[in-house]
């Protein structure tokens, strides 16, 4: 078996493939991707962190790969559906260098707010700014944090430490869980009214690109600091630079970068901003934890076939698997549904199997429904492995139970989901050898693919109500791929699900919503 390492590993990992029996490492870093592409087709494993990007094209050159690990979290430079679709594992190391990137946001924050980096260049350039370069005290001071995750959680603890009064908001994790741990729960509007510094823990989402922005620097207090050690572009970099300029915001610390590297941008050269090259993830600790636990996932997975910390398929053997695929798509699509469905938090799962299931071990199927409502959350973060730890973290309480009995069809999932404002009730089951479909929605029958960009719209079921949705999308030029119907069980509702061939912009929903017999528009994505 042959492994290439494409980005900088830690010595120990390079060492144990090296000492692995059967397997034969290249390290080749710094490859253009057309060199890159030029030799994948020998690889059965490629070994990547940031740097690589996995793109369609390469997997298509990549005939002989069967896995491709990242020493590290981020997979923003993967393309996981195409490495699905060519049966490609991807696998992370979600836990070996948390403690260190939670440390470099500290870092930043104290460089910042005591002038660390602009006093070192004054003094390099010969001055001895002391009134210049007078800072401010972080005792006492509030602050906000976004995203209570593996990193988030640790920057809370460390800054109480600090004695600061920490705030935090996550709207995935339950008050509950936060306050648990000492903390106070806020929304995002408190969160940018009291906080004295702010720094952001939230993965890189359609959603959370560009959440702190404009309107956002504008309902902070004056002379707020900023850190992003999490990814380029979850602050909008311009709207920072304006918002720096202003005097709104008095400093900013980023780590990373909307485009990594940044040039020479203005916001780079500001005299209130730090910055460092993506090092938050860069200690001799980290890269060994990554490096070694990346290595040892590889070579166990090119020698027996075991997975760990995938991101695309559960640890399952594989006889088991050719037998509950089908299921777990379809639980992964459940849950990801859910997740867009519901509103406020979710406090409990409950997965029920009715009807005939041919004896198979369901097991994996709730964790599959599991990991789909925690992916539009904390994208690849969550893999076959750690959903239900991760469930448990978020206070959410999964509950398994099956019957004999099923309604219309062989057999179905149900699958509810709690929040602590609503239950939603969505059922399916698998059309032919391995077609997932949504069967059921609350009180709506249907048949729906759960695929692609779609729309989900409820409406009053009266003539004119579909023609005037067509018309709106066509005058925006976006094309339905496919709709379906479903109707209220008792009632004068229907639910339309469309498919368009792309997705359904902000505005053009907001403008669906206004159409008069149309209730609610919920765009989908899977
Ligand atoms: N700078 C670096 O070198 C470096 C190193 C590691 C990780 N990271 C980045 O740090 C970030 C956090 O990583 P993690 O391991 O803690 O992730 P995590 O998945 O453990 O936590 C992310 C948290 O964000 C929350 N969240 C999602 N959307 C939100 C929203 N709209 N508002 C508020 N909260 C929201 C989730 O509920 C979750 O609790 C990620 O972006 C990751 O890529 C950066
Ligand atoms: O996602 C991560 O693990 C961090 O952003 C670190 O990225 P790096 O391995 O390229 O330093």
């Amino acid at each position: 078996m042959k492994v290439l390492v494409s980005d900088n590993l830690g010595e120990d990992g390079i060492r144990m493939f090296q000492e692995a029996s059967g397997i034969e490492v290249d390290v080749k870093t710094g490859l253009e991707a057309d060199a890159l592409k030029a030799i994948i087709a020998d690889y059965d494993a490629l070994v990547i962190r940031s740097a690589t990007k996995v793109t369609e094209e390469l997997l298509q050159a990549a005939t002989r790969l069967k896995v491709v690990g990242r020493a590290g979290i981020g997979l923003d430079n993967v393309d996981i559906p195409a490495a699905t679709r060519r049966g490609v594992v991807v696998m992370n190391t979600p836990t070996g260098n948390v403690v260190t990137t939670a440390e470099h946001a500290i870092a930043m924050m104290l460089a910042l707010t005591r002038n660390i980096p602009t006093g070192t260049a004054s003094l390099r350039d010969g001055r001895w700014e002391k009134k210049k370069l007078q800072g401010r005290e972080i005792f006492n001071k509030v602050l906000g944090v976004i995203g209570y995750g593996k990193i988030g959680a640790i920057v809370a603890d460390r800054a109480r430490g600090l004695k600061m009064n920490v705030i935090i908001h996550d709207p995935f994790v339950t008050p509950e869980q936060i306050e648990k741990a000492g903390f106070e729960s806020v929304d995002l509007e408190a969160l940018y009214a009291r906080a004295d510094y702010i720094t952001v823990h939230v993965p890189k989402l359609k959603n959370t690109v560009g959440m702190v922005d404009r309107a956002a620097f504008d309902k902070m207090k004056d002379g707020v600091m900023v850190v992003n050690c999490a990814r380029g572009g979850i602050v909008n970099e311009s709207d920072l630079y304006d918002a720096i300029v202003a005097g709104k915001v008095a400093g900013a610390a980023l780590d990373v970068f909307e485009t990594e590297p940044p040039g020479q941008a203005p916001l780079i050269s500001h005299e209130r901003v730090i910055c460092t090259p993506h090092l938050g993830a860069s200690t001799r600790e980290a890269q060994t934890n990554v490096a070694v636990a990346i290595a040892r996932q590889i070579i166990d997975f090119l020698a027996a076939g075991t997975v760990v910390n995938a991101v695309n398929m559960p640890s399952v053997t594989g006889e088991v698997l050719e037998k509950i695929g089908p299921y777990l798509t379809l639980a992964d699509r459940m849950g990801c549904l859910q997740a867009q469905l519901v509103q406020g938090p979710i406090k409990e799962v409950v997965v029920e199997f009715c009807g005939d299931f041919r004896e198979l071990d369901l097991s994996p199927v709730s964790t599959a429904v599991l990991k789909g409502i925690l992916t539009p959350v904390v994208k690849d973060d969550v893999n076959f492995v750690n959903a239900h730890v991760m469930a448990q973290q978020r206070g959410i309480k999964v509950t398994e139970t099956s019957t004999a009995e099923s309604d219309y069809y062989v057999n179905q999932i149900i699958v509810r989901a709690i929040t602590t404002e609503m239950e939603s009730v969505v059922s399916g089951t698998i059309f032919g050898k391995k077609d997932p479909r949504i069967v059921k929605i609350d009180k709506f029958r249907l048949e729906m693919i759960p695929h692609g960009h779609m729309a989900l719209i409820q409406n009053i079921d009266k003539p004119g109500s579909i023609g005037e949705i067509g018309t709106t999308l066509g005058r925006y030029n976006i094309n339905i791929g496919r709709m379906q119907v479903g109707q209220e069980e008792e009632g004068d509702r229907n639910i339309i699900f469309l498919t368009t061939d792309t997705p359904i912009p902000e505005e053009v929903v907001a403008e669906m919503r206004q159409l008069s017999l149309v209730k609610t528009v919920t765009p989908l994505e899977f």
